[in-house]
């Protein structure tokens, strides 16, 4: 879409630096751009793997979504090349990994991260849904935080354009589905709205909120919306919380009005 030619890139035209991480079919390294001197993140994956797992169609999807999207809080994607064997994805690189190790670190965040971070998801799932894209895959694991609390949403593996009834086959956490995809109802982006109160629950208390051992105790708990937010959560955290968290996906709160919520509005900081 840029009118300057794209280059072609190949494994050659990059140093490669320290391994980031292994996903489920990717390896991904910090890399520099011989040339450039520019540091990103690549990302290798097994052209057999994709094609074994019947994933290419997605993986496909996952990059022409991703390759479009210009936003702060969304993990750019610089452009791809293959060769006999690999994928290869030129990722902006996120200094600091995932938001989930520093969640497991901290146990809770306090109101003033929890609430940047919030802020920072709803600018970045508002600015999708306008595009009528919706994530589908909101959860710790695929925030990544990049030099300043920057926060950068990555894996949109799981996104399609609404409205959408796909079937999926979730492997890994329920704790994320809202009850319309429990019951395998048609959904649509305020599945994301959904998501957006389970991550604020689990930022502030350490667990998401229908976690249970049992699946389908989970599955219950979410169909049900069984939802009890601990006293020691802050009363307008726990207002944002129930507004995020309904059961009827049009009255979730807006994510355009998050920013004027009470909770978000006395958290913020500013620099004089
Ligand atoms: N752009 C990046 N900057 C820094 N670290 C990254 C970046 N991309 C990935 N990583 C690290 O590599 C790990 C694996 O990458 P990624 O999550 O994209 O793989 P995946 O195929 O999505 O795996 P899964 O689907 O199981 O999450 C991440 O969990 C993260 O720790
Ligand atoms: O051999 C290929 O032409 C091939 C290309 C690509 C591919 C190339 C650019 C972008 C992208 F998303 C995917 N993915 C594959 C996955 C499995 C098997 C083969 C391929
Ligand atoms: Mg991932």
């Amino acid at each position: 879409n840029s009118t300057i030619p794209l280059r072609k890139y190949s494994l050659s035209d990059f140093e490669i630096g320290r391994k980031l991480g292994k996903g489920k079919f990717g390896k991904v390294y910090c890399v520099r751009d011989k040339k450039t001197g520019f540091i990103c993140a690549l990302k290798a994956m097994e052209k057999k793997e994709l094609t074994e797992f019947k994933v290419e169609k997605q993986f496909r999807r996952e990059v022409e979504i991703q390759s479009n999207l210009r936003h702060p809080n969304c993990l750019r994607l610089y452009g791809y090349f293959h060769d006999q064997t690999r994928v290869y994805l030129i990722l902006e690189y996120a200094i600091h990994g995932e938001l989930y190790r520093f969640l497991k670190q901290k146990r809770i965040f306090n109101d003033v991260a929890a609430s940047h971070y919030i802020s920072q998801m709803a600018s970045a799932l508002n600015y999708l849904h306008k595009k009528h894209i919706i994530h589908r895959d909101i959860k710790p694991e695929n925030i990544l935080l990049g030099f300043n609390n920057i926060i950068k949403i990555s894996d949109f593996g799981w996104s399609v354009h609404t409205p959408s009834n796909k079937r999926t086959t979730m492997c890994g956490t329920l704790d994320y589905l809202p009850p319309e995809m429990v019951e395998a109802k048609v959904h649509n982006e305020k599945v994301d709205v959904w998501a957006l109160g389970v991550l604020m629950y689990e930022f502030l208390v350490g667990a998401p909120p229908f976690e249970d051992q049992y699946k389908n105790t989970t599955y219950k708990k979410i169909a049900k919306v069984d939802l009890n937010i601990p006293n020691f959560v802050n009363k307008d955290a726990a207002d944002l919380i129930r507004k995020l968290l309904q059961y009827n996906p049009e009255n979730r709160y807006p994510l355009d009005k998050i920013d004027d919520h009470p909770w978000i509005l006395k958290n913020k900081v500013y620099w004089n």
